[in-house]
């Protein structure tokens, strides 16, 4: 079977899409948001065909899309919308697959599954997106220990944002889980500075090799 990786985060916002849009690109693989809450801005799924510089058929569609920019369960109700996890199974691929969750590990996709439990179905290894700025260290350790009490295989953490070295060694320090690298915060954010940035900051063979 082909690589599958789960990007997930600290919290939304946070950089995912920008994040798997690079790793994709580097891979040479494909995307897949399996649920989009918002439509009125340009979707996640966009965001990465414009970014990733892929050819055209590296993402897939998302199974459920939801039009308020709301955590899942809530958009689906107000489109009158179950989420049936079910429903999240992924085909068989001719190549890697990065896929994005939606917000942080704990984030509802209705009133009884999260995000993290079909996490824990698919037992695919993680990536750990996490921003670098005030704040990250209680979440970043929060959202490991969630990981570890369900036995999740975590890759490592990809951070995000300029460098803080006392944070980023804190929170390896106290996890033992390694750092895979950084990406910047870039500006202008392309398609070009954004596989540059990839390049320069992440070691593929950390990433591509292992859980
Ligand atoms: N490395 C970066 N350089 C410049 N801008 C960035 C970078 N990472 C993220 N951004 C910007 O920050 C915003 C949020 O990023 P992004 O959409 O990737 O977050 P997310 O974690 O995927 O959120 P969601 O939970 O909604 O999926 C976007 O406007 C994006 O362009
Ligand atoms: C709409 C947003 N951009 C994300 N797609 C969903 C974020 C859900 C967050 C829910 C929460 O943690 O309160
Ligand atoms: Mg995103």
């Amino acid at each position: 079977m082909t690589k599958r990786i789960v990007i997930a985060g600290t919290d939304t916002g946070i950089g995912k899409t920008v994040f798997s849009a690079g790793l994709a690109g580097l891979l040479d693989g494909f995307y897949w948001k399996p649920v989009q809450s918002g439509l009125d801005e340009e979707t996640d799924s966009e965001v990465v065909e414009r970014l990733a510089g892929l050819p055209t058929g590296r993402v897939l569609p998302e199974v459920y899309r939801l039009k308020e920019p709301l955590s899942p369960h809530r958009s689906a109700e107000l489109d009158g919308v179950a989420i049936d996890v079910a429903k999240l199974s992924l085909p068989d691929l001719p190549g890697p697959i990065v896929i994005e969750g939606a917000g942080g590990l704990m984030v509802p996709l209705n009133r009884q599954k999260k995000f993290i439990d079909i996490f824990a179905q698919w037992r695919m290894p993680v990536i750990l997106c996490a921003r670098t700025t005030l704040g990250t260290i209680n979440h970043t350790l929060l959202s490991i220990e969630a990981l570890r009490a369900r036995s999740i295989p975590l890759i490592g953490i990809a951070f995000i944002g300029d460098e803080v070295a006392d944070t980023q060694r804190t929170i390896v320090e106290f996890s033992g889980v390694r750092q895979l690298g950084r990406l910047p915060h870039l500006d202008p954010l392309t398609s070009g500075t954004l596989r540059e940035a990839m390049v320069a900051g992440f070691d593929l063979t950390a990433i591509a090799g292992g859980e």
